[in-house]
């Protein structure tokens, strides 16, 4: 993980209105800056969303993200995203942070709610745009329908760049870790796949249902999910997908988010299943994934090897921080 950062932040914070401005002012960073935000989701998965294109760094610290995304002394959100000026070809750069205040290199979800945010501020008809992250330049496009496609670029899979200790059984370093034995603290064995999408994701195909008949989730989430994201395997920590195969083009997955637990959905995630489906056999590269908030359509294209998600980003409500 990219160390902390080091910023010097007042303590207060708070909530100061939630209005329906639009995050039309841009955010500052001054000691009684009233920061506008819009809240936004993707499949369930909520972020607090800011322009903060007048300065180079966040004007939310990790700590004040974490209580900006407590469900009750906060907005409540699954991390906050950040639009910052853009660095190099790009027109945008995201950075997020998780719900803990740690700092991720990538959120599937997040960029095409912050794809949805800077057209709306913006006011840019339907179109791509080019949003340099920490795991490199993602291009997002906004579509006809709302729908927003993104370019998630090439999965990694040398086991030591996800990173994870596990290692394929051929004895080759470089090879994916596909299916290998993952012993959890309680006892629990997985047959695991290591993937990264700029972030670590460790994948188990699970023989018993994810989802109970009406759509609930039924898999032990709380208790397994943090024995694998904290695991001595995952050096960075990882994310945690638990995916049933329904048939070679849908897939059903519940995850736990590293530093924000079980959300109602992981982009990048989704796409790291389909990855792991595809080195496992067991899906083809294009396949839909079901998770508790709704659906995401993944493609691992052959002829480029570049991961495209299809799914929603849409604005929930706005309003003004104190900071
Ligand atoms: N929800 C995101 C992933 C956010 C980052 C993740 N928690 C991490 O720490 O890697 C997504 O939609 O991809």
């Amino acid at each position: 993980m990219p160390p902390a950062l080091r910023l010097t932040q007042p303590k207060r914070l708070a909530v100061a209105s939630a209005g329906s401005k639009r995050g039309m002012v841009r955010a500052t960073a001054t000691a009684t800056s009233k920061v506008p935000f819009s809240k936004f989701q993707g499949c369930g998965n909520d972020f607090i969303l800011i322009d903060n294109r007048t300065t180079e760094e966040p004007c939310v610290s990790p700590k004040q993200a974490a209580k900006l995304c407590d469900r009750n002394f906060g907005v409540g959100g699954d991390g906050v995203i950040f639009a910052l000026p853009p660095v190099g070809d790009t027109e945008y750069t995201m950075r997020i942070y998780n719900s803990d205040g740690s700092e991720p290199e990538m959120c599937g979800n997040g960029i095409r709610c912050l794809a949805k945010f800077v057209s709306e501020i913006d006011n840019a008809p339907p179109g791509k745009c080019r949003v340099h992250t920490l795991a490199g330049v993602m291009v997002p496009e906004v579509r006809d329908d709302g729908l927003v496609t993104v370019d998630m670029g090439e999965p990694i899979l040398v086991p030591a760049d996800v990173p994870t200790t596990l290692r394929s059984d051929n004895g080759d370093d470089s090879a994916p870790a596909v299916r290998a034995p993952l012993t959890l603290p309680d006892g629990q064995t997985f047959a695991v796949t290591c993937v990264s999408m700029g972030n670590p994701h460790c994948i188990a195909f699970v023989d018993d249902e994810v989802y109970n008949k009406d759509g609930s989730v039924c898999f032990d989430l709380a208790g397994t999910g943090p024995q694998v994201e904290g695991n001595a395997a995952f050096p960075a920590r990882t994310n945690a997908e638990f995916a049933k195969v329904r048939n070679r083009a849908l897939i059903d997955m519940v995850v736990y988010e590293r530093g924000a637990g079980p959300t109602l959905a992981c982009g990048t995630g989704a796409c790291a299943t389909v990855v792991a489906g595809v080195l496992e056999g067991v899906c083809d590269r294009v396949c839909d994934v079901r998770l508790p908030g709704g659906t995401l359509s993944i493609e691992w294209r052959e002829s480029d090897n570049r991961i495209y998600m299809t799914g929603p980003g849409d604005r929930v409500f706005g309003g003004e921080l104190a900071l």
